[in-house]
């Protein structure tokens, strides 16, 4: 238990650091909701590393995301996703941005829950339509109706995202505004930090 009265003084950023402790913060969420963005800018935030894991399987494998599908399937790519995971949440605090379908993963979702603070992204299909299909990037929307494939993946998804330590609302708003919010779940998690 962490008993210890906060200094009124102290800055968000700073209580949601001391509300972290050694745990990792890990994104969720779908494709667009903004992990990669927003994880980015909070573990800037929070002055711990950044990691995204799709980066770092393009890194290690040297190949991308599309390559990796194309070759080798979604199968083996989750396997891989799952290797990588294991190794990025070994030790913390850094903030893990994960692709959106490592949570969905029984595997991998086991290790991010051990690994840390999970923090979902919620957010509406307009908002991550709007994001999603200015870029090409991504293999599972390469569908004849990419648009209903997000909203057949929100289904089967969101039940299992629900599972999050953290909820927040992405939408339009300022992405600072969105660390902002992220921040402040964090401070007011009481989930406790297992020793
Ligand atoms: N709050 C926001 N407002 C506007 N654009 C955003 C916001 N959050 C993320 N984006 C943009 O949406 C796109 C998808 O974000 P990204 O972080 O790649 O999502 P994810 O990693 O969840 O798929 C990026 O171009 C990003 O800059
Ligand atoms: O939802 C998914 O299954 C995927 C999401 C992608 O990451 P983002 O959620 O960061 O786009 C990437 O890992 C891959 O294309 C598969
Ligand atoms: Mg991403």
């Amino acid at each position: 238990m962490n008993d210890v009265t906060e200094p009124v003084s102290a800055t968000l950023a700073e209580r949601a650091k001391r509300a972290l402790g050694r745990r990792n913060l890990i994104f969720i969420g779908l494709m667009g909701a903004g992990k990669s963005a927003i994880g980015r800018m909070t573990a800037q935030a929070l002055g711990v590393p950044f990691v995204d894991s799709d980066h770092e399987i393009e890194r290690v494998s040297r190949m991308t995301i599309s390559e990796l599908f194309t070759a080798y399937g979604e199968e083996e790519f989750r396997a891989l996703e799952a290797r990588v995971l294991k190794r990025l949440l070994r030790s913390g605090p850094r903030v893990v941005s994960t692709g959106g379908g490592a949570y969905v993963n029984e595997r991998s979702r086991r290790q991010i829950k051990k690994g840390g603070l999970t923090v979902w992204l919620n957010a509406e299909l307009e908002v991550l339509w709007e994001r999603v299909n200015k870029r090409d990037t991504r293999p599972l929307l390469k569908t004849e109706n990419p648009k209903q494939t997000l909203e057949n993946l929100m289904r089967a998804r969101y039940p299992i995202y629900a599972e999050a330590d953290l909820v927040v609302l992405s939408r339009d708003v300022k992405k600072e505004t969105m660390v902002e919010e992220v921040l402040a779940a964090i401070a007011d998690c009481k989930k406790a930090e297992t020793p």
